[in-house]
């Protein structure tokens, strides 16, 4: 068996499963084909890249995902040490700086002095020791190779990034700055529309034109990312009830909640870039200028990036992957990131955590040490291993954290946090073994 690991893709779990591997003093070699070849998502050539929102979602300890982001930072993730390190005002959340952070984590993988990076895209999965971290929208070429691998049918589903506009052009005399409930400080930047105005937009919204997608239809999109388009057509209020919902957001103007209102957050830390919050799209370019500019505080805006959508992949884990992320029928290859059927960035990163670490303990001939359900990360590998994955739903952090921990998502915050606290506390106990 090889002496290194060959990790392919440069994304969050690939560089996550690199670096745990090469901090054990395991050689890496790491693939990125960017920027020699793209995503149709990823347009930037640093590694790490956020190709959506730029937010990792909650750092409280009360849910999931807050549990998952400290277990991670316990083990020493580079990834949630450089996304704290560019964080960015989001209330309850750890949202980032997206190029500030790409840029620490490719400066830290690029100097360590056990990981070699090689440019290029893959075809083949390589000999000897492998992690496959080539995301959702892995190339077809490694695609097929894998599928070869394999067999049977992949599972994928739709999703769709949302656009980003320049915060000096949004019109801030119809917008005003708050967070929901005025918890936290005023990260949000709100634009209000009155029955008039969400009346137009909505319909303007759901008879505007979308850009072709092969193979899309309104069946196969993933719940947790639903264009706001396809979301409008489920019925007049859907958005009001959901990414539109004016609860909580008095207009300091009126003091009232307004009909519907638009949240934009902070992109980037000088705070010169804003994302329309849950806009996720895939309106042609010139349709989404002229749908969210009705929106009374974008009538001016400069969109910098515009929504996609794309096909997204991933494989049957329950059926061909074991709890340490491995292939059953060769378990010298190991899968982590979206592609095992993990949803979302810290969850991915995670699953590239724990690949990473198993493939390092198996490399030096010593036991990966269990983690189990009792932790978030344990709980996320026992998961895919042995959830049965329905077509079109992918395994994200509510079936395959919250159910296996016990976790209750309403009302039950003292319950959440012994739950978390015991999971912190075997973590700390088995952090010298891993
Ligand atoms: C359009 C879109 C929007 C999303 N929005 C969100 C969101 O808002 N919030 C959220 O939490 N999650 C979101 N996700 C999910 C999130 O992107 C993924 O969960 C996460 O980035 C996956 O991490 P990964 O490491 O598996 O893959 P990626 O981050 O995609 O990294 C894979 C890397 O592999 C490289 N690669 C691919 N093929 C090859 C090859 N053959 N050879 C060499 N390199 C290769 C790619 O260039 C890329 O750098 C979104 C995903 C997509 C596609």
């Amino acid at each position: 068996m090889s002496e290194f690991v060959t990790v392919i893709g440069a994304g969050l779990a690939g560089c996550e499963a690199a670096w745990q591997l090469a901090q054990r003093g395991v050689n890496v070699r790491l693939h990125e084909m960017k920027p020699e070849k793209r995503s149709e998502a990823h347009h930037a050539d640093d590694f790490a890249e956020l190709v959506c929102s730029n937010s990792l979602r909650s750092d409280e300890l009360t849910n999931a995902a807050g549990l998952l982001k400290e277990e991670l930072r316990r083990l020493d993730s580079l990834i949630l040490a450089c996304a704290d390190a560019h964080r960015v005002e989001a209330g309850g959340a750890l949202a980032v700086d997206r190029e500030a952070f790409a840029r620490a984590v490719t400066g830290k993988i690029k100097s360590h002095p056990n990981i070699a990076i090689i440019s290029g895209e893959v075809t083949e999965i390589p000999e000897g020791r492998v992690i496959v971290a080539s995301g959702p929208l892995t190339s077809d070429a490694l695609f097929e190779a894998i599928h070869r691998k394999v067999g049977g049918d992949f599972l994928h589903f739709f999703d769709a990034a949302a656009p980003i506009v320049t915060a000096e052009s949004i019109d801030m005399d119809s917008a005003y700055a708050a967070s929901r409930y005025g918890k936290g400080t005023a990260d949000y930047i709100n634009c209000p529309l009155n029955r008039e105005e969400y009346d137009a937009f909505w319909n303007a919204l759901t008879t505007a034109e979308e850009a072709p997608v092969h193979g899309f239809e309104d069946s196969k999109v993933f719940e947790g990312c639903m264009p706001i388009e396809v979301n409008a057509r489920r019925g007049y209020d859907t958005l009001r009830f959901g990414i539109l919902k004016p609860i909580g957001l008095p207009d300091p103007r009126t003091g009232r909640d307004p009909y519907a209102v638009l949240q934009l957050r902070r992109d980037n830390a000088q705070g010169t870039l804003y994302n329309l919050v849950g806009c996720q799209t895939h309106l042609k370019w010139g349709e989404q200028k002229r749908v969210f500019s009705m929106i009374p505080a974008l009538q001016n805006a400069e969109f910098m990036r515009y929504g996609v959508m794309h096909r997204n992949t991933f494989l049957d884990s329950p059926r061909l992957l074991d709890a340490t992320y491995a292939l059953r029928a060769d378990p010298r290859i190991r899968f982590a990131g979206q592609m095992t059927g993990v949803e979302g960035y810290i969850e991915s990163t995670a699953s590239g955590w724990a690949a990473g670490v198993a493939a390092a303990c198996e490399t030096q001939g010593r036991p990966m040490p269990a983690l189990d359900r009792q932790t978030a990360v344990g709980a996320l590998a026992c998961y895919i291993s042995d959830h049965t994955v329905t077509k079109f739903q992918p395994m994200n952090i509510n079936f395959g954290i919250i159910e296996p921990l016990g976790y209750k998502i309403k009302g039950k915050r003292e319950k959440n946090l012994k739950i978390s606290e015991r999971a912190l506390a075997k973590i700390d106990s088995l952090k010298g073994e891993l």
